[in-house]
């Protein structure tokens, strides 16, 4: 998923559902790190206003349960899961993906972090990730240009460290795989698990790194990871009123996150979401949302036409856009 450039559309999307029954409050505990402010007790952080339901035909979404005004933060949210992009993993934290002020030359084999806290918050996964060699890993994604399979390799060691349960994603909604898409899938399989092996990590820590929990995770990540693009401190208001017309800076890595994998796609989205610093992701109402509509961001590039964004939804997303704009053939 990428951040919205463009939005031009009258919205259409309104009162959606304002009866459907919540699958998922957006103050449950599942949901750490989901914060907004509370309009009845200003600085008081309080639940977000919108909750999980049932839409009529794409599945899970996300609904205002209350008016949300044009620029307003819906809510934030920390990944669950995160990883720098090969091209960036020196010159970003590794943990939180916020650009490093310094890069040392001299140690340009080593990971960096922006503060303790960060390292702190790696260290059991990170120290079960230097046990073992990842060249032979690393270059299977570098060659095929894969960013996905490194998101993996860092779950696979949280779970082995303890750090989060090996079955963490598995609430998100899968992609459906062609075979040929699984046979490509397990050469990072083989690579991954003889990484550890090689380490010797062996035995229970191990039991749940088997081909399909690898190939499951590969498809909720296809379909639920964003690219982090960082727009800066400096663009937060502007990005309020210019609705997210300002090119960002390249990714510096991907992420996935809980909450903001249960909103939509639509081609005129009445939400986006925006990376300021670091990997903590921000949405935010592009347009006023009414009580019980849903909530929807735009997955790609809203400035490219039907065809192309048909494609690109289709390709990378597995999914034929439904979207009212779609629908009018725009
Ligand atoms: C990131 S998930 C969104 C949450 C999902 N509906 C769920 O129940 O978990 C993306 C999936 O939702 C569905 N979807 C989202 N936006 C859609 C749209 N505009 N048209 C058709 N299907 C859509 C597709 O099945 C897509 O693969």
């Amino acid at each position: 998923m990428g951040l919205v450039r463009y939005s031009r559309w009258a919205s259409r999307l309104k009162t959606l559902n304002s009866q459907t029954k919540p699958l998922l409050s957006s103050s449950s505990s599942s949901f750490s790190s989901v914060t907004t402010a509370d309009n009845e007790n200003p600085g008081r952080p309080g639940p977000p206003p919108i909750r999980v339901a049932l839409t009529e035909s794409f599945g899970r979404g996300v609904f205002a349960t209350r008016k949300i005004e044009t620029g307003e933060l819906i809510h934030t949210a920390k990944p669950v899961l995160s990883h720098p992009s090969l091209s960036t993993i020196h010159k970003v934290c590794y943990f939180c993906l916020r650009k490093l002020k310094t890069t040392d030359s001299s140690q340009a084999q080593r990971v960096s972090f922006c503060s303790d806290e960060c390292q702190r918050e790696t260290k059991g996964f990170h120290d079960m990730e230097m046990r073992a060699d990842w060249s032979a890993y690393d270059d299977y994604c570098r060659s095929r240009g894969l960013k996905y399979p490194l998101l993996v390799k860092r779950l696979a060691c949280m779970a082995m460290s303890r750090a989060a349960s090996a079955n963490l994603l598995d609430i998100l909604q899968p992609a459906s795989l062609s075979p040929q898409m699984i046979v490509e899938m397990e050469e990072g399989f083989r690579l991954l698990r003889s990484a550890f092996e090689n380490s010797n990590i062996i035995g229970e820590q191990m039991s749940f790194l088997t081909k399909q929990w690898y190939i499951g995770i590969l498809a909720r990540i296809r379909i639920n990871a964003f690219r982090i693009e960082l727009v800066g401190a400096l663009y937060d208001d502007l990005l309020s009123s210019l609705a997210a017309s300002i090119e960002s800076e390249a990714a510096v890595g991907n992420a996935v996150y809980m909450l903001p994998s249960f909103y939509n796609h639509d081609c005129d989205p009445n939400s986006h979401i925006i990376w300021i610093e670091n990997a903590d992701a921000r949405l935010k109402a592009l347009r006023d949302v009414d009580e019980g509509e849903e909530l929807r961001i735009c997955y790609i590039d809203a400035s490219m036409d039907h065809v192309a964004r048909q494609s690109f939804l289709s390709q990378g997303f597995g999914f034929q856009c439904n979207c009212l704009r779609c629908l009018s053939g725009d």
